[in-house]
């Protein structure tokens, strides 16, 4: 017999936007049941943003012995010993994961029902034996590797997201297809960790991104020994031997690529297979996506949708603000929006990109009024003295002295980013940032100095220094 249960709010997957939903709306007060599938933690902790993070730390480390040369030593790193890091990786994920566990969601109050969960009813769910009837519904069902339909790809073991993490040995030549965030930062990984890599893209590397930032990170990887060709698509897929043969085609014609793995990152689909949207009257559009408002409200009032899911930026803060959102809409009857306009996103290669607000390509395209500013990270001591010299801040400034957007590429740009995205988010003017004071050395004064950059003109000009030489007359 099933259990019927009611319940305020019911939570469909436990990665990063529903683990946020269950966790805030238990901890103030509502009745929360939670159903996941698979592991809890989703995407980011098991198979995304923690393991990939971790495998970067190894790689970052095995290539401070390659460069330790600048600062005068000799050092040299023995063969990768892939399954010690590959317990690196395991050991990192098991850190984190008592924070995203059954034991301590139980403990916030929430009922969490290991199955998978589909609508029976506008509604009503069913998963694992129970019934859920609640006031409120949040889809938090994420996003799944969109694997292209590539003849011969499904003959051969290749790689994604969801396996990599889990080789056994080193792959002598990974063959990586899709130069995005992922695949950037997985090439990247496995080529400082003693592994040829080849990076396919069928267009240009981290496309949406600022190209000069861009350009800053493809040279990074090719100083890394990573063969990246772009503007070049794959035909087909085949065996060769024991590995892999990728034939692809690009302006000087076709070509066939052999590697011993092949790693698939060419972008996330969301599905809503086997949740029964229909009979709760949620709508999709023509492509599978929910259709949603600014609300997140789906068709259906009562029901919500977050994260990857919610078919907007990919990203685990991403999925946390929405969180915020659905908590507030339910719980509260605020009727809180979604936001992306000052969403922070980082690539975490060496060096590191980060963007917050539009690019400067797509404030051009949008024919906005806006100037520029620069900082270079070779006019920053604590780069300098770190032989870390690579990147540049760019700053996009409105004529009244409003900070729109940001660029970084460098060391720890992900860190530096957040001060812009609170500049936007606070609608700060440049003044602001160029009156820190700042502690010397650290990376972060490359934002004082681009922001002071603003008044350089007017500060150094004929007019300040006529004045002053008028002041120093009765001084
Ligand atoms: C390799 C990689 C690296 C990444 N790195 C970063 C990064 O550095 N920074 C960053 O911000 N983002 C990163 N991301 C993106 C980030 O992982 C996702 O944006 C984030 O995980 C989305 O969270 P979510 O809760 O929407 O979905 P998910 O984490 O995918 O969770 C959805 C959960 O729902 C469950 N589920 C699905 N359907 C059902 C059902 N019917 N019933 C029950 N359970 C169900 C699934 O099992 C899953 O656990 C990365 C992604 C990848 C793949
Ligand atoms: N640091 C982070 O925050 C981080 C890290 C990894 C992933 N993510 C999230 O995960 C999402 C998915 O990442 P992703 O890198 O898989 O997707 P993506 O959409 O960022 O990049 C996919 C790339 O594959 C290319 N491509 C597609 N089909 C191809 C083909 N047949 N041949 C060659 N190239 C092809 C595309 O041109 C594109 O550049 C990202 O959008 C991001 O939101 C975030």
């Amino acid at each position: 017999m099933t259990e019927a249960i009611d319940v305020d709010l019911c939570v469909i997957g436990a990665g990063a936007g529903g683990l946020s939903v269950a966790a805030g709306a238990s901890q103030m007060g509502a009745s929360v049941v939670l159903f996941e599938r698979g592991a809890m933690g989703g995407d980011c902790l098991n198979v995304g943003c923690v393991p990939s993070k971790a495998l970067l730390a190894a790689a970052h480390a095995a290539h401070g012995a390659d460069v330790a040369g600048r600062f005068g030593l000799d050092m040299t790193v023995a063969p990768t010993d892939w399954r010690r890091v590959r317990e690196h990786v395991r050991g990192v994920i098991a850190a984190i994961a008592p924070v995203d566990s059954v034991e301590r969601y139980e403990g916030f109050g929430v009922r969490v029902i290991p199955a998978h969960a589909r609508f029976t009813g506008p509604r009503t769910l069913e998963g694992g034996g129970v019934t859920v009837r609640a006031r409120f519904v949040a889809i938090a069902t994420g996003s799944t590797p969109s694997v292209p339909p590539l003849p011969g790809l499904d003959g051969v073991a290749y790689l994604t997201n969801e396996t990599v993490f889990d080789l056994d040995e080193r792959p002598s030549h990974l063959l990586v297809l899709g130069g995005g965030a992922i695949g950037c930062e997985l090439a990247q990984a496995h080529a400082r960790l003693g592994c040829r890599v080849t990076l396919v893209e069928a267009a240009r590397l981290l496309g949406p991104e600022d190209p000069e930032a861009a350009d800053v990170v493809r040279l990074s990887l090719r100083r890394d020994g990573i063969d990246v060709r772009e503007g070049v698509s794959a035909v087909s897929v085949g065996r060769s031997g024991d590995g892999i043969a990728l034939t692809v085609n690009g302006a000087d014609g076709a070509e066939t690529l052999t590697g011993s793995h092949l790693l698939v990152a060419t972008g996330r689909r969301v599905s809503f297979e086997g949740l029964d949207l229909d009979r709760a009257g949620i709508a999709t559009d023509e492509r599978g996506r929910l259709v949603l408002d600014a609300r997140l409200r789906t068709s259906n009032r009562r029901v919500f949708a977050v994260g990857d899911a919610a078919g907007g930026p990919q990203f685990t803060h991403v999925a946390g603000a929405h969180a915020g959102v659905v908590i507030k809409n339910t719980l509260f009857r605020w009727p809180a929006r979604a936001d992306n306009a000052g969403v922070p996103r980082v690539t975490f290669t060496a060096p590191e990109l980060a963007q917050v607000g539009p690019t400067e390509a797509e404030l051009r395209s949008a024919g906005t009024a806006f100037g520029v500013l620069r900082w270079p990270y070779a006019e920053n001591d604590r780069a300098q003295a770190e032989r870390s010299v690579d990147g540049f801040a760019k700053v996009l400034v409105a004529p009244n002295g409003r900070i729109l957007g940001a660029t970084v590429v460098g060391d720890a740009a992900g860190e530096l980013i957040s001060v812009w995205a609170l500049a936007i988010a606070q609608r700060l003017k440049v003044g602001a940032l160029a009156g820190l004071v700042v502690p010397y050395p650290t990376r972060a004064e490359i934002i004082k100095r681009v922001a002071s950059s603003w008044y350089v003109p007017k500060l150094f000009g004929d007019r300040t220094r006529a004045l002053v030489r008028f002041l120093m007359r009765f001084a």
